[in-house]
This record gives C-alpha cells, sequence and structure tokens, in this order.
C-alpha cells in the first residue's frame, strides 16, 4: 500500500510502515495543487497542523482508506468530506498531551516572568535588571478553559505549584472537576472575573472561535492570558490591544488563526505577548509517541481491523448490524432530544431496551445514544468515541434491558439527567424502520423525531393548544403535526409539535409568559432537511 506523508513526522512511525511493507512518500511542501495530484493513488496519507486535508483532497483520493492525524487537533481536516468519502480520519490524542501541558506550563511562567523579553535584552548587551518585575503563579488563580486532557494536565501541573483553579467546561461534571482540586463554574465570564491567569485549551469550533475577544479580555483585567490550544479561539487584533493598552500584563502565544504567522500579525508588535511558533507537540518523545500511534492506526485501516482513534467511522459486526442499524438512529435521535429538554448539564445517560432489541448487541445503539447527547455539546464525536467521552467526562453511562416492551416489539428510551432533574425519551420503530417517540418524561405521545419540534408543559384545559397553535401560526411558524399527551383529564398535559421552521426566541417568551404553559422547549435535530 502507499503512504503519503506531508508534515514530518518521527522516524520510528515511518519506519513502522516500512517494515510491513509498506511504501511511504516524505513530501513536506506540496502546494495545495500538488497535493491533489500526490493523493492520487495514495491509501493512507499522514498529516500534522500543517495539511489542510480539504473536501477537494478527498474528491481526488480515490484509493485514500484513512487520514492519520500525529498529534490531536484535526480542524484541519474536514471529517464531514472523509465521512462523505467513506474515509476513516484517526487521530493521536494521547502522545503529545504531557508535551501539550508542560509548553501551557513553560509559556505561563514565560510571561508571568517576562523570560524571552529579558533574555533579548541582556543578549544584546544591557543588564536590565530593575526592568522586570514578575507575577508569582503562588496564591493566584488560574482559569481554565476546556477541561479535556490538555486541561487536567495544565490544572494538575499549576495547581501543585500554589495556584487556586477555575475551570469553564459547559460539558464536564462537577466530579471530574473536583477529581482535580477545580471549581467548576457556569459561565466563562466567572471564569475570566477570577482568574489571573487565564489557559485555554479548547478545540477550535463553531462555538469556540473568537470565544475570547475584547469583551472577555476586559473581564480579565490586570492578568495574562495563555493559549496553546488553537489560534482563532482568541481575537488576535483585540488581544494585541488589550496587552498594549495595559488591560493585560500579557499574553503567551502558541498558536495563530493563520499559521505559519505573517509578518504583519498584531500580536508580534507587541512587547508584553511573547510567541512560539505551534511547539505545543515538538518533543522528543510527544513525536515519536503519537508517529507510532498514527502508523499503528493506518496498519489497523490496511489490515481491515478496528481503528482505535478513529473519529468518523463506526465500529460495526457486519452481520448483526441489518438488525440493529434502524436503532442506531432512534436512540441517536431521542439522545439528541433528550439532552435539549434537560436543563442544566448532563451527569449520567441511562439507555434502557424493552422488548426484542433487548437480545441484541445494543453496543452500537447505546454509543449512538450517547452521540445524540453529545451531539448539540461536542467536536467530533460519533458512535466510536462517545462513550470514550462519557468516560472523560466523569458521565455516568447506565444500560438496562428487559424483555416487556409494553404494546410494543422493541423500545429504546435514552434519559439524561443530573442530580436535580432527569429527562427520559422513549422511541421505538414503526413497522421496522419508521422512528417514532411515544413517551417524553413520562408522557405517552406520537411525534415523527425529524426537523424542528416544539416540546410544551402545559394544563389540561380547553383553549391551550389553540392558544399555543395560533401563537405559532402568528409568528409564521406552520404546524405539520402535533400531539398531545396527559396523565390525567384536567391535569398537566405535554404536547409536541412538529413544525415546517425555527420558533423564534421572542415566540417561546410569549408562549412562556401564559399562565397555563409551565414551559417549552424548541428542539432542532439534525436528522432532516429542514
Ligand atoms: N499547541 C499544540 O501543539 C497542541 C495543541 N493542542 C490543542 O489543545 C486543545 C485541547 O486538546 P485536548 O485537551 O486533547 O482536547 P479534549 O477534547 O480532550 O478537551 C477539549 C475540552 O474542551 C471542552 N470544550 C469544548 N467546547 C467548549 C466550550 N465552548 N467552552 C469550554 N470548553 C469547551 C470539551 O468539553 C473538552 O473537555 C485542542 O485544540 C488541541 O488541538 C493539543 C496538543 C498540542
Ligand atoms: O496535536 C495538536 O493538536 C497540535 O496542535 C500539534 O500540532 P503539530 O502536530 O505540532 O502540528
Amino acid at each position: 500500500m502507499n503512504v503519503l506523508v506531508t508534515d514530518p513526522i518521527a522516524a520510528a512511525g515511518i519506519e513502522l510502515l516500512e517494515d510491513s511493507g509498506h511504501e511511504v512518500e516524505k513530501s513536506y511542501t506540496l502546494t495545495d495543487e500538488e497535493l491533489l495530484a500526490a493523493v492520487k493513488e495514495t491509501h493512507a496519507l499522514i498529516v500534522r497542523s500543517g495539511t489542510e486535508v480539504t473536501r477537494d483532497v478527498f474528491e481526488a483520493a480515490d484509493d485514500l482508506l484513512i487520514v492519520g492525524r500525529a498529534g490531536i487537533g484535526v480542524d484541519n481536516i474536514d471529517l464531514d468530506a472523509a465521512t462523505d468519502n467513506g474515509v476513516i480520519v484517526a487521530n493521536a490524542p494521547e502522545g503529545n498531551v504531557r508535551a501539550a501541558a508542560e509548553h501551557t506550563v513553560a509559556m505561563t511562567f514565560a510571561a508571568a516572568r517576562s523570560i524571552p523579553q529579558a533574555h533579548s535584552r541582556l543578549s544584546s548587551g544591557t543588564w536590565a535588571k530593575g526592568e522586570f518585575l514578575g507575577s508569582e503563579v503562588n496564591d493566584k488563580t488560574l482559569g481554565v478553559v476546556g477541561f479535556g486532557r490538555v486541561g487536567q494536565e495544565v490544572a494538575k501541573r499549576l495547581g501543585s505549584l500554589g495556584m487556586d483553579i477555575v475551570v469553564f467546561d459547559p460539558y464536564i461534571s462537577e466530579d471530574r472537576a473536583a477529581q482535580f482540586g477545580a471549581d467548576l463554574v457556569d459561565s466563562l465570564e466567572e471564569c475570566l472575573t477570577n482568574a489571573d491567569f487565564l489557559t485555554i485549551h479548547t478545540p477550535l469550533t463553531d462555538e469556540t472561535e473568537n470565544m475570547i475577544a475584547k469583551e472577555e479580555l476586559a473581564q480579565l483585567e490586570g492578568g495574562y492570558v495563555v493559549n496553546c490550544a488553537r489560534g482563532g479561539i482568541v481575537d488576535e487584533p483585540a488581544l494585541a490591544n488589550a496587552v498594549e493598552d495595559g488591560i493585560l500584563k500579557g499574553a503567551a502565544i502558541d498558536v495563530f488563526a493563520d499559521e505559519p504567522v505573517s509578518s504583519d500579525n498584531p500580536l508580534l508588535d507587541v512587547e508584553n505577548v511573547i510567541v512560539t511558533p505551534h511547539l505545543g507537540a515538538s518533543t522528543e518523545a510527544a513525536q515519536e509517541n503519537v508517529a507510532v500511534s498514527t502508523a499503528e492506526q493506518v496498519l489497523a485501516a490496511f489490515e481491515g481491523e478496528p481503528v482505535v482513534n478513529a473519529l468518523n467511522a463506526p465500529s460495526v459486526d457486519e452481520s448483526s448490524y441489518p438488525t440493529i442499524e434502524p436503532y442506531v438512529g432512534l436512540a441517536d435521535t431521542a439522545g439528541e432530544i433528550a439532552v435539549q429538554l434537560l436543563d442544566g448539564r448532563v451527569e449520567s445517560v441511562e439507555v434502557s431496551y424493552a422488548g426484542d432489541i433487548a437480545n441484541k448487541d445494543i453496543d452500537l445503539v447505546t454509543a449512538s445514544a450517547l452521540k445524540g447527547v453529545f451531539e448539540p455539546l461536542e467536536w467530533q464525536v460519533n458512535a466510536v468515541n462517545a462513550p470514550r467521552i462519557a468516560n472523560q467526562r466523569g458521565i455516568e453511562v447506565v444500560e438496562t434491558k428487559t424483555r416487556r416492551a409494553e404494546d410494543f416489539q422493541s423500545l429504546v428510551t435514552v434519559t439524561a439527567g443530573n442530580n436535580e432533574e432527569s429527562v427520559g425519551v422513549c422511541g421505538t420503530l414503526f413497522a421496522g424502520d419508521d422512528p417514532r417517540i411515544v413517551r417524553i418524561d413520562g408522557y405517552r405521545v406520537d411525534a415523527v423525531p425529524h426537523g424542528h419540534m416544539l416540546v410544551a408543559r402545559n394544563t389540561d384545559e380547553p383553549g391551550v393548544i389553540g392558544f399555543i397553535g395560533s401563537t405559532l401560526g402568528e409568528a409564521d411558524v406552520n404546524i405539520a403535526g402535533m400531539f398531545n399527551g396527559r396523565e390525567t383529564i384536567g391535569g398537566e398535559a405535554l404536547s409536541v409539535y412538529n413544525l415546517d421552521n425555527e420558533v423564534p426566541e421572542s415566540v417561546l417568551d410569549r408562549l412562556d409568559e401564559d399562565g397555563r404553559i409551565m414551559g417549552t422547549k424548541y428542539i432542532s435535530l439534525d436528522n432532516g432537511d429542514n
């Protein structure tokens, strides 16, 4: 098989591939056009952050089986295009975590003690001892945004050096933060206003892009920003201005919105902004780890074995797949609805199987339910990595099975919960493959899980449904179908509406203001062509 490597990786990874009989071509300076030509007869492509693997690349690469990312971040790889073209994308999520964490610690100290600036003054002949008065990290507060693998390792290290740790990460549990002696806060603002040093460890996603801009930097007044995660999360001109104007004491930046950085990047001109050229993962040990791990993933793909770090490929036993396939989609959708109905963070997920499905191999179905739960929250989540994500976030996952399924052949219920509340969404398949939601939070309903939906909790009295319908109608939201589920006549009811379009926030507010309505939730499912 042919392997193309377009960013430098450690020799150990190349040797592993060559020793297994594969042809490895190393081309580190390809233009975009040359890359399109080079991938034509390639079976595996190995990259780091320096290669943009676009849809064009996937479309040009007819024989491509796998893209191996010798590192963590895959924002340079079009995962949707990979999936569309049936190409596995696998990263090496563990091998450079400690290197990235150590670099973050080094950058924190370098900024706090102005080490690069002092070095530069001394090496140009000036003994500028009186010019540098640094900050200690001891007894200061470290704000960590993104408490995954790297964020946790940084917290461990700086926590042991006397820092208090405050974490903002909406997708981890309080228990997980507590294990690291960290205080989990509910908003970015709370994290920023408490922090003396802010360190960022999220991926670059639509949600995190420009997450730290002018207003957020002002909330960190008098502090330092360290970014060894991804460029684009911090607004670069705003950061340069904040440091220049003395709103912040300094910043230490390893990653940039455009790499390699051009000479007109505003961060390069500010005395108290120190920079490194994306060196977080550049240690001998980390590079050897990620190169070997990536080569192993490529070899597994070549052998048709499970690719354990695949980000986009479901692992399926071919013979049992046809019977469980429709439940995979149902569980995913039930999970997506449950998490959108839940107020607050998800700390536990229960997937219950009743009837025929309880006798099947349902690992992939449970994984799909988790994928649905994480869908609105996570980057790169799929049925392969969702269980691992749950584990890393300290989210408890319980599977239960029972043979009895009321009047149905099979039922799958996904319940997302936390200490205060839980929401269960139960689905079945009509005629073997037509998904229906038949119970929400204990209420019997009959809803087609598709596109735009509104779920309302209301009193069971004349006129309420009419009021909801006319309020939606006045806002030009067309109702495609509705179901009213109630426990007792005149008690509480739960009504579900399938809609042709999105419900504006103002309409939800108007509904919520009505005394007969206890609450509404607009749900958007990504399984439809809304
Ligand atoms: N400078 C370098 O050379 C290196 C950079 N990295 C980068 O570091 C970053 C972190 O990597 P890992 O810790 O392995 O990732 P991870 O996936 O283990 O952790 C990311 C965390 O960010 C959280 N998160 C997602 N969206 C968020 C939001 N909107 N607000 C707050 N938190 C949010 C997630 O819940 C998760 O806990 C990635 O961007 C990665 O590419 C990693 C290694 C080396
Ligand atoms: O692993 C990551 O996410 C990194 O940012 C490391 O990038 P690199 O492999 O050094 O180009």
